[in-house]
């Protein structure tokens, strides 16, 4: 490691002086001008990685839902998943170190886990179109190339297909070709081919309107609509012409506002979707012949998901275990539902990808989505290898079921990817301060079918409040509630909390 040439290279992506900033939920989120030091830092702790685990690592330069003037990093694992939890520590502490300090810091992780610096390393790079995001991938490129790393930049590229690239090449191919028309090709074949074996009456020509939120997702779903037009004709929306990105539009918005973006022209029973920002999000959502918007969202995708698998698993007569795993923001009917009704056992973990992939590994089949559209299904290397079997032997309607259940395994991409309160409970109980969880619980008994919950977000600067209850203006009044109640004990700033602001 030549630690003259890193601290040299560092001068120019100086640290602003005191900045302290968390890798969060989904890695460092803040606004722009406050980046450049830690995309360069991202860097160089993604070449450690490499050489640690002597593979490909990913740095993904994105702040996915957040406004435009905002920007962020994430770095992505060998088999693309998200960073493992010590090395996300690593990455808060190297992001925190004082120029004076960074020598000293890198030199400790290196130690700490035992990297073979004579290692060779390769890290590859996407990035969103936000306007900083450009600049930012050359200021990670700094940092790959000072600590003699070798890289490649896929340019503009969303969130899951950097995860898919990084998992190819750690695969030597195996999981397909690491390249924007390799992921274009696997996904399209296996979906064509089981839009075919799933036709019913009257669906011969499948369309869909989808808002992209201004973002990649419009860039790359029109590189890639004409591979799978045979199953599928889409029609974009907020393609980043002239909206700004997030603004009015994408999943967050309409999963939060539980209305369409602008933009879009909604028939009765035309099928519309969202993106985020990174195109790792997606809400589906129609408005029925009485004009009433039904929105189709992660908590619903993940019981659509599930049921059809239970189905095609009946079929061919495997008894593998399904579970599905949610976050405390998954509606409590759709748990009940999940439970009850479809009889799959549902757990709860925190928010944030990368606690509900880890829970998902432990199934046979694992399903997951937080309820803002986030997730996948897993299917574990031993249960992906029967069914390949089971799709060559059987026959009929079994051998059906058997090559669907092939073509669903081949179309999810299966790669993973404030402070004064505390959670407990996989977030769904405040410990700090003290007093709040109690105020909470008394709130909550006012109402019917009544949950309610708060956490510090991890990726924006702001306590999320969440309620739901009998009826919309239940759930509001109690938000509104529970809010105040976390202004009054978490020492809120500003304005107070009106019904509004839920
Ligand atoms: C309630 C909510 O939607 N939280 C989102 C949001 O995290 P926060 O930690 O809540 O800011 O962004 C994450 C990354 O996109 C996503 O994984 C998560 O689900
Ligand atoms: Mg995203």
């Amino acid at each position: 490691m030549d630690l003259d040439a890193v601290t040299k290279h560092s001068t120019l992506h100086a640290k602003p002086n005191g900045l302290i900033l968390q890798y969060g939920t989904a890695g460092f989120r803040a606004n722009a001008e406050h980046l450049d030091h830690i995309m360069y830092r991202m860097g160089l702790l993604a070449v450690l990685r490499s050489k640690q685990t002597k593979s490909t690592i990913g740095v993904m330069v994105t702040a996915s839902h957040n406004p435009e003037e905002d920007n962020g990093v994430k770095l992505i694992d060998p088999l693309g998943e998200m960073l493992a939890p010590s090395w996300e520590e690593h990455a808060t502490c190297l992001a925190n170190a004082e120029e004076q300090d960074l020598q000293r810091v890198l030199v400790g992780i290196s130690e700490s886990e035992a990297v073979d610096l004579q290692q060779d390393a390769f890290v590859v790079i996407g990035r969103d179109t936000r306007p900083s995001s450009e600049k930012f991938s050359q200021s990670v490129i700094d940092g790959v190339t000072v600590l003699g790393s070798q890289f490649h930049d896929y340019g503009l590229l969303t969130t899951p297909q950097l995860h898919y690239m990084v998992y190819c090449r750690n695969t030597s191919g195996q999981y397909g070709k690491a390249t924007t028309e390799g992921y274009y090709q696997k996904l399209s074949k296996a979906f064509v081919a089981l839009t075919k074996q799933v036709s019913c009456s009257g669906d011969e020509y499948r369309s869909l309107k989808v808002d992209c939120a201004n973002g990649i997702g419009a860039l790359k779903l029109k590189e890639m609509q004409h591979y799978f037009s045979q199953g599928l004709s889409v029609q974009l929306y907020n393609d980043g012409t002239k909206g700004k990105l997030n603004h009015l539009c994408g999943a967050d918005f309409v999963k939060s506002h539980q209305k369409p973006p602008e933009g879009m022209e909604m028939k009765p029973n035309e099928r519309c979707c969202s993106f985020d920002g990174d195109a790792d999000r997606i809400v589906y959502y129609y408005r029925n012949e009485d004009g009433q918007f039904h929105l189709i969202d992660g908590d619903k995708i993940a019981t659509l998901i599930s049921s059809f698998l239970k189905e095609l698993l009946l079929e061919i007569g495997e008894n593998l275990n399904i579970g599905v795993v949610q976050t405390a923001y998954a509606n409590g009917s759709s748990t009940r539902y999940l439970e009850e009704v479809m009889k799959v056992p549902v757990y709860c973990t925190k928010t944030g990808v990368k606690h509900l992939h880890h829970k998902a590994q432990e199934f046979d089949i694992g399903v997951y989505f937080e309820a803002n559209g986030h997730g996948t299904a897993l299917f574990s290397k031993a249960v992906e290898m029967k069914i390949k079997q089971l799709a060559k032997e059987l026959e009929g309607d079994k051998g059906k079921a058997a090559k669907m259940l092939e073509n669903v395994i081949d179309l999810f991409n299966q790669v993973a990817d404030r402070r004064v309160i505390s959670t407990t409970d996989a977030e769904r109980q405040v410990v700090t301060p003290p007093g709040l969880q109690e105020m909470i619980s008394d709130l909550v008994k006012k109402y019917k079918l009544s949950r309610a919950f708060v956490r510090p977000s991890g990726t924006e600067d702001v306590i999320r409040v969440y309620a739901e209850a009998d009826s919309q203006e239940n759930a509001d009044s109690l938000a509104h509630e529970v809010s105040l109640a976390v202004f009054q004990l978490a020492g809120g700033i500003g304005e107070r909390p009106t019904p509004s602001f839920c």
